[in-house]
C-alpha cells in the first residue's frame, strides 16, 4: 500500500498558500488492510478512513462512473487495481488532479503544474460533465484565485456552458447551491463566482433574480455603470473589501433585487424597489435554505438601504423607529453591517469606489446615543408595564435629536 497526498493540500502549496485540510489516496490496499492498520472507516459512500493519529483523510484509489441521471447516479469502483492516475482522472481540474508521494515527488499525469503556472483552470477529462456541482466548484476557484490572475479555460466554460444548457443542475440539490455560494461568498473576489455562472447561463437556473439585472438600466447620474446586473457585482466586490462577513456580503449582493421587477415603462426610475425586493429575498433564501440571521438582514438591507443614504434628512423619530425595525437592541451588531452594505452599495458604482460614506459613520453615532439612554432611569421615574417603553422611545428620540442638531448638519441643497 502506497499512500499520496492529493487534491488542494498539493494545489495550494504550489501556490505558496496556507494549507487547510490534508486529504490522501491509497493505492494497492482493501479496506480490511486499512482497518487492521488501525484506520479508522468514515467513508458511507466511498471508503475513507482517518489515520490513526493525524486524524487526516485516506481515501482508497476508485474510478466513478456515471450510471445514472443527476447527480445521484455514480457507480464507484475501488479496489487494490485501481491505479493514481486512474483516480486522478476522475477530478474535476487538473490543478486539482496533481499529487505527491511521502518522499515529495509530484505526480502530474494531466499537467496541473503548467496550469498552476499559467493560472488555467481546466478540466481533466470529458468526465467533469458527470457531477454538475463542478460547474458551482469551477466558478468559486476562479473567485478564490481572481487575485492571483487565474482564468477558465475555454473549453473548460464551454463544457460549463453545455451541462448547465443540458439542465444539469437541476440535479443540485439547495443545500449544495447554498454551501457552494456560501464559501464563494467568503473569497476575496466573490463577484467573480457570479460573473461566471452568469458566463455559463447557471445564474439563470439557480439564481434568476439576480440574473435579471442584467440589462435593467438605473439613471446614469446616480448610476454611471448604468446596469443594475454590474453595479450588484460591483457592490458586492466593495462588500468584499469593507468585510469578510458573510451576512454583509449576502445582503449587499441582494439589495438591489427588487429592481428586476420594476415595470420597463418606469426605467430607469426604480421607486420602491427596496421594499419589493424583500419577497425575492425571501424567495431566494426559502429555495436555497440560507440561514436564518443571513436572510433577515439581506431583508432589512434590501428595506431599508436607500433610507440610510438619506440619513441627514431623516427625523429623529424615524431613526429611532429604524432602530426598532431592524431590532439593534438585541441585535446591535445589524448596525455596523447595516452601515458597511449601505457603504458598498454607494461605493460600488463606476467613480464612486473611493467616496466618503458620512451616512455610516452617523448611523453608528446615533445608535450609540440611543442605546446610551439608561432603561433604569425610566423605570426610577416611575414609568410601568408597556409605559416604560414608550417614555424610553421618547428620551431616545430627545437623544438622538440633541445629538444630530449639533453634529449631523443637513445637506446642502
Ligand atoms: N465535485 C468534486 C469534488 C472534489 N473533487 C476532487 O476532490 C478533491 C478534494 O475536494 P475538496 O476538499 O472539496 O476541495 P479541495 O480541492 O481540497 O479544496 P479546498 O482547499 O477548498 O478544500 C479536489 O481537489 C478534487 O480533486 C472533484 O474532483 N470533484
Amino acid at each position: 500500500m502506497k499512500s499520496y497526498l492529493v487534491g488542494g493540500a498539493v494545489r495550494d502549496r504550489l501556490l505558496g498558500l496556507p494549507i487547510k485540510d490534508r486529504d490522501w489516496v491509497v493505492v494497492g490496499a482493501t479496506p480490511q488492510e486499512m482497518l487492521d492498520a488501525g484506520y479508522q472507516q468514515v467513508g458511507r459512500d466511498f471508503p475513507v478512513f482517518l489515520h490513526p493519529e493525524s486524524h487526516e483523510e485516506y481515501a482508497l484509489a476508485r474510478t466513478e462512473r456515471k450510471s445514472g441521471s443527476g447527480y445521484t447516479g455514480f457507480t464507484c469502483y475501488a479496489a487494490p487495481d485501481v491505479t493514481l492516475e486512474e483516480d486522478l482522472q476522475r477530478r474535476d481540474l487538473t490543478v486539482n488532479a496533481l499529487a505527491q508521494d511521502t518522499d515529495g515527488k509530484l505526480i502530474d499525469p494531466y499537467h496541473g503544474q503548467a496550469d498552476l503556472q499559467n493560472r488555467l483552470l481546466r478540466h481533466v477529462s470529458p468526465a467533469f460533465s458527470e457531477d454538475p456541482l463542478r460547474v458551482l466548484r469551477v466558478a468559486r476557484f476562479a473567485a478564490r484565485y481572481a487575485h492571483l490572475s487565474f482564468r477558465i479555460a475555454e473549453e473548460t466554460l464551454a463544457l460549463m456552458r453545455e451541462m448547465t444548457a443540458a439542465g444539469e443542475l437541476a440535479h443540485l440539490t439547495p443545500e449544495r447551491v447554498w454551501k457552494e455560494t456560501e464559501s464563494a461568498l467568503g473569497t476575496r473576489n466573490p463577484q467573480v463566482y457570479f460573473q461566471v455562472l452568469r458566463d455559463c447561463g447557471a445564474l439563470k437556473v439557480l439564481f434568476p433574480e439576480l440574473d435579471i439585472l442584467f440589462g435593467v438600466p438605473a439613471p446614469a447620474k446616480w448610476h454611471p455603470e448604468i446596469d443594475t446586473g454590474i453595479h450588484t457585482l460591483m457592490t458586492l466586490s466593495m462588500a468584499a473589501m469593507l468585510s469578510p462577513e458573510i451576512d454583509v456580503r449576502f445582503a449587499t449582493l441582494c439589495h438591489d433585487l427588487g429592481k428586476g421587477l420594476t415595470p420597463k415603462e418606469l426605467w430607469p426610475r426604480h421607486h420602491g424597489h427596496g421594499p419589493a425586493g424583500v419577497r425575492l429575498v425571501s424567495e431566494i433564501c426559502t429555495r436555497l435554505r440560507v440561514p436564518n440571521e443571513i436572510r433577515d438582514l439581506a431583508k432589512l438591507v434590501a428595506e431599508y438601504h436607500d433610507l440610510i443614504h438619506t440619513f441627514p434628512l431623516l427625523q429623529p423619530k424615524t431613526i429611532v423607529k429604524l432602530f426598532d425595525s431592524i431590532d439593534a437592541w438585541r441585535k446591535p451588531q445589524r448596525v455596523e453591517q447595516i452601515a458597511l452594505t449601505s457603504e458598498a452599495d454607494v461605493r460600488g458604482r463606476t467613480g464612486f469606489e473611493a467616496n466618503d460614506y458620512p451616512q455610516g459613520r452617523q448611523l453608528r453615532a446615533a445608535w450609540e446615543v440611543a442605546r446610551a439612554v439608561p432603561v433604569s432611569e425610566v423605570v426610577k421615574a416611575g414609568f410601568q408595564g408597556p409605559d416604560i417603553r414608550e417614555e424610553l422611545t421618547r428620551r431616545r428620540i430627545r437623544a438622538v435629536a440633541q445629538w444630530k442638531n449639533k453634529n449631523c448638519p443637513q445637506p446642502e441643497s
